[in-house]
């Protein structure tokens, strides 16, 4: 049984919407709760959080309303507002009962409530952005955050004007990070024998990825790998229909996967598109990868995600608008059939890996360093240096922000 930490803190993490700000934030709730301290795990009520949920029984969840932000005049709006108000009410009530001293927003607008209540309620609080170039409402939450943390160094610019701007990694789950015994090729029903191609779309599947690889498989069949393809809950039927016409290729189909540690680990090379916590999972098992961002992303974050991986040579990144099924099978044979590149791009995709992210966000959490002192925004120091400004707690309104306007049905 873990003992109690004399110093035992109370930190509410905010995580809800999708995987890549869950996963994350589960990371870093086992370190804390590890250490003793005490943890609320703020989750939406969206189905991905719930699935998340259900496989960490050891910490406490609560769920409170999913919130997107709408266009600026969209009649949306007023429901946005409102559920907003309702969310800060419920989130000062849990810091009151809980006596919450700190407060971590894994990004989305799900996390704006939180801190926002965390900083009426004169918590610390603190951010984290894991893509390359922050989104709408990371940028909106870092004016409530006194410490600004990115999973990339890359980001650290688009905050030169916070105070105290650190890069730290994304934190990878616990259940990745312990090595298990397990034979990864018979959980799946894979050959050990052959290279093992993992098809993966973030939490949610991505359907352009889904059907284009669904045109290649004869021509993987005839390359001699196998397929471990984790098609999204939407497209399974669907995708798992194109496989049963192609029963000579060894295959493995799945809706969901629990236990994505299993798949990294037969992965010789994945088929991803360049959502921040894959990317970081990706790095973490050293599994070369062909990235494709989904076009439709906020500001194009995951082709900013991608070129970071491509740069350092750990991943091809392919554009949806380039990718067919010849392109994607020329590039997948050239990989791995070709043992020296496969083993550069899985070095230089161990590199980018940042294994002791979760620990450094807790002994940042821990740490407790005083607030810095509030400054004039003329006095911004440059990032990365710690110190500085600390945002104002004036209500702003995130009805200033432009919403995003690009197309959320395809992924
Ligand atoms: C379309 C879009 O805007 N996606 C964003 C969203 O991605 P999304 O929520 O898809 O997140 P990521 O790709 O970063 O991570 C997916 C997470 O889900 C887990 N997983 C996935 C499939 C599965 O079957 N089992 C499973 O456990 C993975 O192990 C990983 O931890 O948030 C990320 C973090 O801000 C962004 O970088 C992505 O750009």
């Amino acid at each position: 049984m873990k003992s109690k930490n004399p110093k035992s803190l109370h930190v509410l993490i905010a995580c809800g919407g999708t995987g890549g700000h869950l996963f994350p934030g589960i990371a870093v709730g086992e370190v804390l709760s590890a250490r003793g301290h005490d943890v609320t795990l703020l989750i939406s009520e969206k189905k991905i959080d719930s699935i998340a949920a259900s496989g960490h029984k050891d910490l406490r969840f609560e769920k409170m309303p999913f919130l997107a932000m709408p266009r600026p005049w969209s009649p949306k709006m007023l429901g946005f507002l409102s559920g907003l108000w309702k969310g800060m009410a419920q989130c000062r009530k849990i810091i009151r009962q809980n006596e919450v001293s700190v407060v971590l927003g894994m990004g989305g607008f799900t996390s704006f409530a939180p801190l926002y209540a965390g900083k009426k309620e004169k918590c610390r609080t603190l951010i984290h952005e894991s893509n390359a170039i922050p989104g709408k409402a990371n940028k909106l939450n870092a004016r409530y955050a006194n410490t600004v943390l990115c999973g990339l160094e890359a980001c650290i610019p688009h905050f030169s004007k916070h105070g105290d701007v650190r890069a730290v990694g994304t934190p990878v789950r616990s259940a990745m990070r312990t090595q298990s015994q397990e034979d990864p090729y018979e959980f799946f029903k894979l050959d050990p024998s052959k290279k093992t191609l993992l098809i993966m779309g973030g939490s949610q599947g991505a359907r352009g990825v889904n059907r284009v690889v669904g045109m290649t498989l004869e021509q993987f069949e005839k390359m001699g790998i196998q397929v471990l393809h984790i098609a999204g809950p939407t497209d399974y039927e669907e995708v798992r229909d194109v496989y049963a016409k192609h029963l000579m290729l060894s295959q493995h189909v799945a809706a969901f996967c629990h236990r994505m540690d299993m798949a990294y680990r037969v992965a010789d090379l994945a088929i991803a598109r360049s959502g921040a916590s894959s990317m970081s999972e990706l790095a973490w098992f050293g599994v070369p990868s062909v990235l494709i961002p989904y076009p439709f992303a906020a500001d194009d974050h995951q082709t900013r995600n991608a070129e970071v991986f491509a740069s350092a040579g750990a991943a091809r990144l392919l554009t949806e608008k380039e990718m067919n099924a010849d392109v994607l099978a020329d590039i997948v044979r050239e990989i791995l059939m070709n043992p020296e590149r496969a083993e550069e791009m899985k070095r230089a995709a161990q590199k980018m890996a940042v294994r002791d992210s979760a620990e450094k966000i807790a002994d940042l959490i821990e740490k407790g360093e005083p607030m810095p002192a509030p400054v004039s925004s003329s006095t911004v120091k440059p990032a990365s240096t710690g110190g500085g400004k600390t945002p104002s707690t004036k209500p702003k309104g995130p009805s200033n922000h432009k919403a995003k306007s690009k197309s959320k049905h395809r992924r």
